[in-house]
């Protein structure tokens, strides 16, 4: 069994907590935060992400697989933050799942 190192998504999810708690200007993650529009424009950008991942696996391009991907999961790290929910959380849905 594959055993990936997936520390990045915790180190990014800090990042993105310590953006919520001390705002920084001209951070990308602090105007999705911030946002007029609220939790709406992080929901924009899930779905905008979503769908571009689904166009580059419909395109069959390895490369922009992963590079939408990559702006998806950040994308829904950002919506966790933005509604309080943890890593943990998530990783604990996941393992009641296992069969
Ligand atoms: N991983 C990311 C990351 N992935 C994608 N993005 C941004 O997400 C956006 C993707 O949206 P689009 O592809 O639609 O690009 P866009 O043209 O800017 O779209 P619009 O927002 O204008 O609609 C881009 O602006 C990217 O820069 C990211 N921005 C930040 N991070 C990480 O978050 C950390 C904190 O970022 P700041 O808050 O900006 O300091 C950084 O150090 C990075 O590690």
């Amino acid at each position: 069994m594959s055993d990936t190192d997936l520390s990045i998504l915790n180190e990014l999810f800090d990042v993105i907590l310590d953006r919520k708690n001390n705002p920084v200007e001209s951070s990308y993650v602090c105007s999705l935060l911030d946002h007029r529009k609220g939790i709406d424009k992080i929901l924009e950008k899930v779905g905008e992400e979503s769908i571009e991942t689904i166009l580059a696996v419909k395109g069959n391009k390895k490369e922009e697989i992963i590079y939408e991907s990559s702006d998806l999961l950040f994308h829904l790290l950002v919506m966790f933050v933005a509604e309080g929910i943890t890593l943990d959380e998530i990783a604990e849905e996941l393992r009641k799942r296992r069969k």
